[in-house]
């Protein structure tokens, strides 16, 4: 697990340490020039003789990239430094000075974009230290001048082959650390090492795309495992931790019986997708409840299921079903109503989501699954005017205001899943490819959770807080269906951001369906 940390809470870990005079930024820079070394030889095959720029801002994430600039230096790279701010770190630069690296005072050029771009066309790494933690807002000019022109250069180089590798210390300057907005310009990076533990801006999307591979320096801040991360990201081995395997004691009751509340005739094919989704993540048994279409074509296409009403441990709600249709929506409201008498989770998606549009308190352990769209809507209909740019931008925190005026746990469906909670860790995934942005997998998803959710089922009830188990659930759900997406298109398992990597093929929600065993395969392994 990827476990992240708020600005403040490093800041409140590493000042005592920094007071005992502890080498936290000596620590720091060492590794920082490991990675560019290492970065250079994997993509230019050479370290000494290559030619790195180090950009230079005011404070310490500077400072660490000064120092890591004295490494590189004596390792017998040409090292140039942009100092952009007239507070640069002062140690650093005289280390810097003595080791070989030309420092370059930028800041009084006319054209000071223009001379950062000029020097950065010479070199073959670039080294984001512009701001790290201490950033604050947007970039201000000049640096967000600066940033917004090497961004340019390096979007064109990207069509040819000498592309420049950047390297952003900590984060990428610009990115919203803790929320993971981009609240102005940045620099994309290949490689972000960040110092002591991850930032929340580098798991949350839209930031997340930007900080290209996570690198995480162990700085010893052993603390930090006892406080809460603000995000998290779950890695393989933990979703397999989570994942329900069925014993020799195990019978349908127990593995989980979901039922399924879902399609309509207009959206038939919903009820059958999210049985799917259901059925390959492996449960006891799935209730499908709903009218004779699509009831005959869920029977069809999964002949295991059963369509007559009985005992469940979770509920689906929602794929598929029309609000407009006031008879279905009652239904789902009921059965919203019997699962939180019994303490039973459930899940709403889609026509279910609209449950809560009314003032409607949610009194189960509940998950929320919308899109962007259908959660600006919830959040408008709850008084919160919220376009749905205004999700798309800020994605995590509209969730957690979901979660807070809802008070169910919001997975937000993108490119990157985040999960809510109305207090706690928030959840990124990004473990999908964008050939899952198709019709139908949201469907699969809910089925993926509903099973997961009902192999839980009873513990849930039983649970002191029913709702702490929820986010991680849901996370694994993202997970496990991203992993089968990808394995679908015909991905390597793991997602990566290398650019020459295969792009794979396009898939149906049929598909990541089929995928899931496979994939549950690989992640239980
Ligand atoms: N984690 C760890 O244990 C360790 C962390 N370390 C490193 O320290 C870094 C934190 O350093 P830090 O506190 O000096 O702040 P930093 O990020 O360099 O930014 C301050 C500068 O940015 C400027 N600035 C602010 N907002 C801005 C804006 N919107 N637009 C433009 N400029 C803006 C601000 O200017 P000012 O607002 O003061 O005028 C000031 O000049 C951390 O990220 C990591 O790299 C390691 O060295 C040691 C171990
Ligand atoms: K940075």
């Amino acid at each position: 697990m990827i476990r992240a940390h708020s600005a403040a809470t490093v800041r409140e870990v590493e000042e005592p340490r920094l007071a005992a005079g502890e080498p936290l930024m000596a620590h720091a820079a060492f590794a920082l020039a490991t990675h560019v070394a290492r970065e250079l030889r994997d993509r230019t095959g050479r370290v000494a003789g290559s030619v790195v720029l180090l950009l230079v801002g005011g404070g310490n994430n500077g400072g660490d990239a000064l120092y890591a600039g004295t490494h590189l230096a004596r390792r017998g790279c040409q090292v140039h430094a942009a100092v952009v701010s007239d507070r640069a770190h002062e140690a650093g630069l005289a280390a810097a000075r003595a080791s070989g690296v030309r420092v370059h005072e930028l800041l009084a050029a006319p054209d000071l974009p223009g001379a950062v771009v000029d020097l950065a066309g010479r070199c073959h790494v670039w080294v984001d230290g512009l701001t790290g933690i201490g950033a604050r807002g947007p970039l201000r000019e000049p640096v967000a001048g600066i940033v917004a022109a090497l961004a340019e250069e390096r979007a064109a180089w990207s069509s040819l082959l000498a592309e420049p590798i950047v390297v952003a210390v900590d984060v990428p300057s610009g990115i919203g650390v803790d929320d993971g907005t981009v609240p102005g310009p940045v620099l994309p990076a290949d490689v972000t090492v960040s110092m002591g533990t991850a930032k929340p801006g580098l798991l949350l999307p839209p930031a997340a795309a930007l900080a290209g591979r996570l690198e995480v320096v162990d700085l010893g801040l052993t603390e930090l495992a006892d406080r809460e991360p603000a995000a998290c990201s779950l890695g393989r081995s933990d979703v397999a931790a989570l994942w329900p395997v069925p014993g020799p004691e195990d019978h349908k009751y127990t593995r989980g019986v979901l039922g399924l509340v879902a399609g309509s005739r207009t959206y038939p094919g919903a009820a059958v997708l999210c049985a799917a989704g259901a059925l390959r993540t492996g449960l006891g048994m799935v209730r499908y409840l709903g009218p004779e279409v699509p009831t005959s074509l869920v029977r069809a296409a999964h002949p295991e299921i059963v369509t007559v009403p009985g005992r469940v441990q979770a509920w689906v709600l929602g794929p598929g079903v029309d609000p407009r249709d006031a008879a279905r929506t009652a239904e789902l409201a009921d059965h919203l109503d019997e699962a939180a008498g019994q303490g039973l989770p459930a899940v709403l998606d889609a026509g279910a989501l609209t449950l809560l549009h009314d003032d409607v308190d949610l009194a189960g352990p509940t998950v929320l699954t919308p899109h962007a769209g259908e959660l600006a809507e919830l959040l408008t209909a709850r008084g919160e005017h919220t376009p749905r740019r205004d999700v798309e931008a800020a994605p995590a925190r509209h969730a957690r205001l979901a979660a807070e005026i809802t008070g169910g746990t919001v997975l937000l469906k993108g490119a990157r899943t985040v999960v809510a909670a109305p207090e706690g860790p928030l959840h990124a995934q990004g473990d999908a490819t964008g050939w899952l942005a198709t019709a139908g997998a949201g469907d699969v998803l809910a089925g993926v959770l509903g099973a997961l959710l009902a192999a839980y089922g009873d513990a849930i009830a039983e649970a002191v807080h029913p709702a702490a188990s929820l986010a991680p659930l849901a996370a694994a759900a993202a997970s496990a269906h991203g992993h089968a997406a990808r394995l679908a298109a015909g991905l390597p398992f793991d997602a990566d951001d290398d650019p020459a990597g295969p792009i794979g093929v396009p898939i149906t929600a049929s598909d990541v369906a089929d995928a899931l065993p496979g994939a549950l395969s690989t992640i239980l392994d």
